[in-house]
């Protein structure tokens, strides 16, 4: 799985920057669409194959379904009844096309694997093989094609965002930034690309970027939705009835004083010999609704960081708002505004903060 991401993620968006690279010794890139290109191209590579459309169609298709998704929390009606589905009608014909790609996907490799004499082993496959441990019923085309959807749509964007914090954290804390490219070129010099288990070894301050990241600015948003089950539950003391609407406070736990001292301070240091505050990350969540692709998701964080800190040199252009010293109410750099989406939190305006100058590192 690591060399597909390596392939058709890492080393392709290296390959675009190079080619920029090529004519000029500085180039601005806009990070925040970068990355998001890098995520879409590894979850088709890792799930479909060359069986899905093109980058910038799913990219579309994710964008429409997300901004769909908070139209129906907010007005379920526009989603559902005419006439109050003109007011969606371009979301709602782009998501009918991502459903109807994944189906003709889906066929297809049913057609191939008529004659095929080995297995792909894809996320796509997965499904198609998955079955209920006890009844052994497959899934049906519709709960096929939902997994398909929720995979791709939590996969990409969370991803993203989450590579667009560190940068951006790693702008407005220089010290953070030179000890980062300090331990990376130190320890993987090579020009080979680095991949997870080594980065794993040798990068700590560089996880540790990554985790600080995640911890004060959770690329998940704010709450998760829960609903208390039959029976109702107890919880510290608190009895809350069945059927009670609540929301995991992710931020609450990120931020929370007593586990995390200066909790609104970037200070990955936090975590080197102390690698089990990691874990109180919540980032991820926890329990049995536990994102199931954080192992996949860290295996593209931090082998992206490790290489772009390696083979690259960024630097904030004069036009950024945001610097180290420019100071929120709290004495910390002043970071730049957010807006949740409905799988995630981005930049507000990603096309005027997220601009930044790359150059080749020495
Ligand atoms: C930094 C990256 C990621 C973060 C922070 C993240 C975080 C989360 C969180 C908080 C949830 C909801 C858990 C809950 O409600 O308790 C979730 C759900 C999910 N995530 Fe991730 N995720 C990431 C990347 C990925 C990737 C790469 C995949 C690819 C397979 C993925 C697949 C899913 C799926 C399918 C769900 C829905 C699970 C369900 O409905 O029970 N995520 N993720």
């Amino acid at each position: 799985m690591e060399p597909l991401i390596h392939d058709n993620g890492i080393k392709r968006l290296m390959r675009r920057w190079d080619r920029l690279l090529a004519n000029s010794q500085r180039v601005v890139i806009q990070y925040e669409s970068e990355f998001a290109h890098l995520a879409i191209d590894i979850i088709v590579a890792l799930g479909y194959g060359q069986s899905l459309n093109t980058h910038s169609q799913v990219a579309r298709w994710v964008h429409d379904y997300n901004t769909l998704s908070m139209v129906n929390l907010i007005l379920p009606l526009a989603c559902t009844h005419w006439p109050f589905t003109l007011l969606t009608t371009n979301l709602l014909q782009s998501k009918s096309e991502f459903i109807a790609s994944l189906a003709t996907a889906t066929a297809a490799r049913r057609e191939h694997l008529k004659s095929a004499n080995e297995r792909p082993t894809d996320i796509l496959q997965a499904l198609l093989d998955s079955q209920d441990p006890q009844s052994k019923a497959k899934l049906t085309e519709t709960q096929l094609i939902a997994e398909n959807i929720a995979i791709i749509v939590a996969s990409t964007d969370i991803v993203a965002q989450t590579l667009t914090w560190t940068l951006a954290y790693l702008m407005l804390y220089p010290e953070a930034y030179a000890k980062a490219t300090r331990e990376v070129r130190r320890e993987c010099p090579h020009s080979n690309t680095i991949h997870y288990a080594e980065a794993k070894v040798k990068l700590p301050y560089i996880e540790a970027c990554i985790y600080e990241s995640m911890r004060i600015r959770a690329a998940t948003g704010v709450f998760l939705p829960r609903v208390v089950p039959k029976g109702g539950a107890t919880f510290q003391g608190h009895f809350l009835p069945e059927g009670t609407e609540l929301g995991v406070n992710v931020a609450g736990a990120n931020h929370h004083r007593e586990t995390w001292g200066n909790p609104r301070r970037f200070m990955p240091e936090r975590f080197i010999n102390n690698g089990n505050l990691m874990q109180s990350v919540f980032t991820f969540s926890l329990g049995a609704r536990m994102c199931p692709g954080k192992n996949l998701a860290l295996v593209e964080l931090l082998p992206t960081m490790a290489n772009l800190l390696r083979n690259y040199e960024f630097t904030l252009p004069p036009s950024a708002l945001f610097t180290p010293d420019i100071l929120d109410e709290h004495g910390n750099p002043a970071v730049m505004p957010r807006s949740h989406r409905f799988t995630s939190v981005g930049p507000t305006y990603p096309d005027r903060d997220c601009n930044i100058i790359v150059s080749k590192a020495a």
